[in-house]
């Protein structure tokens, strides 16, 4: 066998449910989170050795994770680094690790104190990727719904044989808005900064004509990175959900753009990245973070 070597490995446990009440008043608070912890570092004679002198059990991390949330979340960016902390600085040979958390939106039910329902709201997501004294912190969410009836279109396409696809300046768009962004800074309200990046991006949906879902994107992108120094990076990923003018003229009636077939699949699939042109390569913090370009 030709010499092999181990090279990139980490290890933790993936999708921990961790709701957490604060309730130190009637009126209780809930977070609910999906926490995922990975360790790097020194590990190789587990690999090579089976000596797990060096393996902090899942099973510990697991418990960790739990334990932590009983001093408060606060904000998914916040929990996850401070489990960084905890875990680079307790064991000396984790030099790093992955920390990334879904957050789901809970809503008081008629503003009762303790009943809530969970919301079809889009899910938050933060990632904290750790190398050495360099943290990565990359939030961001996906599922948010969106859609103008009007000042959309599609035109200027280039046409050959295979293009059946009719211009049109007043269309639906429609989207699921998938998000990431990258801090370039650990200085950062994360609440507040997901709170004002989420209102910039729908405010910014709604502005003006689109002349394609791409336009969207960058206008969204563009406003975010205007508006936040702090932000030096952000993609989506967006599906086109096509809704098609359904053809009423075999019945003998018009339809003006009121009547839609909201099409399932196949959808167009828009995504971007743009970024500040000075902004430092930060490509290795991407590493497993799915579906985006
Ligand atoms: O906003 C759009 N972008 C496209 O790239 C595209 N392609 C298509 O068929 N319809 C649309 N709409």
């Amino acid at each position: 066998m030709s010499d092999v070597v181990l090279t990139h490995n980490q290890y933790g446990k993936a999708e921990n449910r961790v709701v957490r009440i604060t309730r130190d008043n009637p009126r209780h608070e809930i977070e609910d989170l999906n926490v995922t912890s990975q360790l790097r570092g020194d590990f190789a004679a587990a690999h090579l050795e089976g000596d797990n002198s060096h393996v902090v059990a899942t099973d510990t991390q697991k418990n960790t994770i739990f334990a932590y949330a009983l001093d408060g979340v606060g904000s998914p960016e916040s929990f996850l680094l401070r489990l960084a902390e905890h875990f680079t600085g307790d064991f000396d040979w984790v030099t790093g690790g992955r920390w990334a958390a879904e957050q789901y939106t809970w809503a008081r039910i008629n503003d009762h104190d303790h009943s809530f329902y969970r919301t079809n709201a889009e899910t938050r997501t933060a990632v904290v990727v750790r190398d050495g004294e360099t943290d990565t912190v990359i939030a961001g969410f996906h599922g948010l719904t969106v859609l103008k009836s009007t000042e959309s279109g599609f035109e200027g396409y280039p046409k050959d044989r295979y293009t059946t696809l009719k211009e049109t300046n007043d269309r639906i768009l429609a989207t699921d808005i998938a998000t990431r962004w990258r801090y370039n800074t650990g200085d950062v309200d994360y609440n507040a900064a997901y709170a004002d990046i989420r209102a910039i991006i729908l405010d910014t949906f709604t502005q003006g004509y689109s002349a394609a879902l791409q336009q969207t994107l960058y206008q969204m992108a563009e406003a975010v990175l205007a508006a936040h120094p702090e932000v030096d990076e952000i993609k989506f990923s967006c599906p086109n959900k096509h809704h098609f003018v359904v053809d009423l003229s075999p019945f003998g009636l018009e339809n003006p753009n009121e009547v839609f077939y909201a099409a399932d699949r196949p959808y167009g699939l828009i995504e971007a990245t743009v970024q500040r042109a000075d902004a430092t390569d930060a490509s290795a913090a991407w590493v497993g973070v799915a579906g985006f370009c």
